[in-house]
């Protein structure tokens, strides 16, 4: 019996995605999500879709992300589907910054592991939580491959002209500042599924992709390249997100450290864990925002203008970088469920062939779907991302690339 189950582990800064797929047939065999790690009221949600598909939960404090692995293998094993399996032929980890040496999926050894943990300073949220999961799943299986997915890697046939900073040049060499770019693998995953939704190769299509989750990132992509993308040298440049600024001026910093007397450490965190949207209104939840909205809060309302504010100017970027736009895509936790986010970012922009179907965009499905009116010039797109499938699709590739469909 050849092994061809794939186990995807999505480590995130407070949470544990998973995963478990049969390639040979591309089936799911169980998924899952332990959220608020480090928090009293941590959450494991596990659905054993081999086994009936009843999803079982439980609360209670998960301290780190080692405990929240042995968690899910634990759940895993009840199953039968635990990681001792013999039909499992590697596990693929989502790794959030690669820097520039690693365009391609990876099979993960002692160097490999070394530039990930170099790479820490430009993705303090997430790399040190992609470590934690590799080393764990390492520990458990000690004798399978172990391969690693960037989010930087579909980013890197940017231009130079987009990639690089204007700054001197010889300073942004040897620190290697540049833009890197973040979700790729989601960017990859969705923009090919638009092109296929519109029924064309993705080499015939240009699409603006907004993966709007709790990190959120727009990007440029011209026959199924990335041509630019918000997020920069780390994930904290572009949209506004649920605790993260996104793009200000620079003198911001200079201004809090000097005339604020705020530390570097201290601007650090206030840019990446109390801004965004839970800074502007004290939620980082579009759930609670539009609820709060619908009971007038002015402070919520005001919170989302901005947020669909800077959503529109990256449009109009990317609609300017591209020329010609086939598709805007919506993806991630608020693009595929918030249909007020969706008629905002477009409203007005009827003159650039762009606008929603109330009635379409009202539609709740898990389905890819179009939301623009029929005889739209630009489609507008609800695209599920499915940065595990993709994930895993990588993985096993690499690690058996005869069997490779
Ligand atoms: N039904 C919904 N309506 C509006 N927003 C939603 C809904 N469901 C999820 N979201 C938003 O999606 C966010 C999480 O998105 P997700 O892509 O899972 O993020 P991440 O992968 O970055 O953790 C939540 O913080 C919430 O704002
Ligand atoms: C890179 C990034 O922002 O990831 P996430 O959305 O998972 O936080
Ligand atoms: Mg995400």
């Amino acid at each position: 019996m050849s092994a061809t189950r794939v186990l995807v582990l999505n480590s995130g800064s407070s949470s544990v995605k998973y995963q478990l797929l049969d390639m040979a047939d591309g089936s799911r065999l169980a998924m899952g999500i332990v959220e608020r790690i480090g928090e009293e009221t941590s959450r494991l949600r596990h659905t054993p879709l081999a086994r009936g598909g009843e999803a079982r939960e439980w609360a209670g404090p998960v301290a780190d992300h080692d405990s929240a692995l042995k968690a899910v293998s634990e759940e895993l094993a009840r199953d039968g589907l635990g990681l001792d399996s013999p039909e499992l032929a590697a596990i693929g980890h989502r790794v959030v910054h690669g820097g520039k040496a690693f365009t391609e999926p990876t099979v993960i050894d002692d160097a490999v592991l070394a530039e990930i943990e170099r790479l820490i300073p430009v993705a303090p949220l997430h790399n040190p939580a992609n470590l934690t999961g590799i080393r764990t799943a390492m520990a458990l299986r000690p004798d399978l491959p172990q391969v690693a997915v960037f989010d930087t890697a579909f980013h890197t046939t940017m231009p130079e002209s987009a990639a690089r900073y204007a700054i001197d040049v010889e300073t942004a060499d040897e620190h290697r500042v540049r833009r890197y770019g973040f979700h790729g693998t989601s960017h990859a995953y969705v923009s090919r599924a638009t092109a296929e939704l519109l029924g064309r190769a993705p080499e015939e299509v240009n699409v603006i992709v907004l993966h709007l989750g709790n990190g959120a990132s727009a990007s440029a992509v011209r026959g199924g390249r990335c041509v630019d993308t918000s997020m920069g040298l780390t994930p904290l440049e572009g949209l506004v997100m649920g605790t993260r600024s996104g793009d200000l001026d620079p003198a911001v910093i200079f201004h809090l450290a000097r005339v604020g007397g705020m530390s570097i450490d201290e601007i650090d965190t206030l840019l990446n864990k109390k801004s965004g949207l839970v800074g502007l209104c004290g939620d980082n939840d579009m759930r609670e925002i539009e609820r709060r909205i619908g009971e007038g809060d002015e402070a919520a309302r005001l919170a989302f203008d901005i947020y669909i504010h800077r959503l529109k100017k990256y449009i109009g970027a990317y609609y300017a970088v591209l020329g010609t736009v086939d598709a805007i895509a919506f993806t991630a936790g608020v693009g595929e469920n918030a249909a007020p986010v969706r008629a905002a970012a477009v409203a007005g922009l009827e003159t650039l062939g762009l606008a929603v179907d109330g009635a379409l965009n009202a539609v709740r499905s898990d389905e890819p779907r179009l939301i623009s009116p029929e005889d739209a010039r630009v489609k507008v797109a609800v695209v599920p991302t499915d940065e595990e499938l993709e994930i895993a699709t990588q993985t096993y590739a690499l690690v058996r690339p005869a069997e490779k469909t």
